[in-house]
């Protein structure tokens, strides 16, 4: 088996190659690249590692043809477009937690650097001025600081502020009063955060809901003296009014780690009163960039070698201990989804995915995954288990997952149903002793036959002479059969016939065993 290759194309602890190679893949590092060169190269590689420089847009994933994941050494994906590399297939994960408390003290130590204007004194000081009374601080403890966002970061920065002991009060939608009673920190709403915080410091991802948080009329509205700390992403903040209100003193101090356009080369907070900055250092320690370029490494080609799944952020976690155990299952259901595709017709809005026996202790979301792979297939050639949930939910198809308490007839059992015009349609299966998925019946009819290759589903009467009359036509048409596997309702009633063949049969053989006597339906299936 070749291995997979992987590509850091940004600058990265050199830990992360290590781990590549140790874990059985090949990897390039090439950073600095335009776009143009990365999209020119991007076809050769398995995996992508990243930070915030690359930029990974429609066009290069248009060309990443063999890309399977993407790995962020970081926490915001704000440079990758998710929504598409999820219809492209492509796994994206993140490092969520390994830059964490760096970031959170880069946002105390802004807080300590407003709070006695460190910057500045040190400027002037070594400008040979010693300005002693021009710099007449604050001190934190007793003061108010107010988190927006109060997740990974927010949190430790909570614990260390309480270290200083402040009173931290916090706005987020998503944080449960336990939560907050078990930080130490008290909920409020937006507008509370702001009119009574001495400091206020952001820890929300850029979303639509986040962007322009703090608003020219947010901040108009804030306590005056205020000082707003930001080390989690430009575009959070009005950068102007926040300039306009540091010129007239509403606004004590700003410490910004990030911008709105990065890098920023210019802006109008460069000239107004008491604002610092840095050039987006939040997560630059060595030890968080260690954690992040082992982690990222570590997860993507446990991904690619394993197929173990973490930190997805388009995808469900699959741990590599669980990996093997479910890869059968997910063949299992993958054939399931895909013989329900090709069998059941018209608009099929609605499909039920049940597990029963030793399925149904597994985790359900990698076998939703793969039956909607294999379902979507009647839909699209491109789709997998990356992108199978987003077509359905483009299609509106209504996914529903069932887990069985109750013993059934098999050990382990999945069964797929779709609604159709004509009631619901099912068909379930099993794994042998051995890991190979069988199916045990289609359409209320019980049968067990191996989904593989080019297959025939033939409805017919149960008469006798039937099996003889396909197995001639077959043999007329120099067409091998591999296995014949029958079931059927009741004797001399309706009966399926599956046929594995060694050919795949034309539309005229199609015809021809349409002809023959007995015969309801034929329809050709592919696994
Ligand atoms: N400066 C840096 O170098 C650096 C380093 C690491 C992380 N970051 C950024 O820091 C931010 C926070 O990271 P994290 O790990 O704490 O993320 P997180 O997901 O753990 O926490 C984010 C919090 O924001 C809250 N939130 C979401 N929408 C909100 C809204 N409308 N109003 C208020 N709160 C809202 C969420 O409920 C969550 O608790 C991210 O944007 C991340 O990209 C920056
Ligand atoms: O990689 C970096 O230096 C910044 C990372 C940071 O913005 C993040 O979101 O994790």
């Amino acid at each position: 088996m070749t291995k997979p290759k992987a590509l850091i194309s940004d600058k990265m602890d050199p830990n992360a190659a290590r781990i590549f190679e140790e874990r059985g893949c090949d990897v390039d590092v090439i950073t600095g690249e335009t776009p143009e060169e990365l999209k020119a190269r991007i076809g050769e590689y398995h995996g992508l590692a990243i930070r915030s420089s690359t930029k990974v847009t429609p066009e290069i994933l248009d060309a990443a043809t063999n890309l399977k994941v993407i790995g962020r050494a970081g926490i915001g994906v704000d440079n990758v477009d998710i929504p598409y590399a999820s219809g492209k297939g492509v796994v994206v994960m993140n490092t969520p937690f390994g830059n964490s408390i760096t970031t959170a003290e880069h946002a105390i130590a802004m807080i300590m650097a407003l709070a006695r204007q460190i910057p500045d004194a040190n400027v002037r000081t070594k400008a040979g001025e010693w300005p002693k009374k021009d710099f007449m601080g604050v001190e934190v403890t007793g003061k108010t600081l107010g988190l927006i966002g109060a997740g990974n970061i927010g949190s430790i920065v909570a614990s260390r502020a309480l270290g200083l002991k402040m009173k931290v009060i916090a706005y987020d939608p998503f944080l449960t009063e336990d939560r907050a009673v078990e930080l130490g920190i008290e909920k409020v709403d937006l507008d509370a955060v702001l009119s009574r915080a001495d400091f206020v410091t952001l820890h929300t991802p850029l979303t639509d809901q986040t962007r322009n948080i703090l608003s020219r009329e947010r901040l108009e509205n804030a306590k005056p003296g205020i000082r707003i700390v930001n080390c989690a992403r430009g575009g959070l903040i009005d950068e102007a009014a926040l300039a306009d209100l540091l010129t007239s003193g509403h606004v004590a101090g700003a410490a910004l780690d990030v911008f709105q356009t990065e890098p920023a080369k210019e802006s109008p907070l460069f000239d107004a009163p008491n604002f610092i900055c840095t050039p987006h250092l939040g997560a630059s320690t060595t030890e968080a960039q260690v954690n992040v370029a082992l982690q990222v490494a570590e997860q993507m080609a446990d991904y690619l070698v394993n197929g173990g799944v973490t930190n997805a952020l388009n995808m469900p976690s699959l741990s590599a201990e669980e990996a093997p155990k479910l890869k059968p299952y997910m063949a299992l259901a993958e054939k399931l989804g895909s013989l329900v595709g090709q069998l059941a017709h018209g608009n099929l809005t609605k499909i039920s995915i049940e597990r029963e026996g030793a399925a149904s202790e597994l985790n359900g979301k990698p076998i939703t995954g793969a039956v909607l792979a294999g379902f979507m297939r009647r839909y699209s050639d491109t789709v997998n288990m990356v992108n199978a949930p987003y077509l359905a939910k483009e299609r509106g198809l209504d996914v529903s997952e069932v887990r069985h308490d109750r013993d059934g007839a098999y050990n382990t059992l999945i069964r797929v149903t779709v609604e159709t015009s004509a009631g619901p349609r099912s068909v379930a299966g099993t794994l042998f002793g051995s890991g190979a998925p069988r199916l045990v019946e289609i359409f209320g009819i019980g049968i067990e036959a191996e989904l593989d290759g080019h297959m025939l589903y033939v409805v017919n009467d149960d008469k006798p002479g039937f099996i003889g009359r396909i197995g001639t036509l077959m043999g007329e048409n120099g067409i091998n059969i591999g296995t014949f596997n029958l079931g059927r309702r009741d004797a001399g009633g309706e009966a399926v016939l599956l046929l594995s063949l060694d050919e795949k049969a034309s539309d005229d053989v199609i015809a021809q065993a349409e002809k023959v006597e007995g015969v309801k339906m034929v329809t050709a299936l592919e696994f």
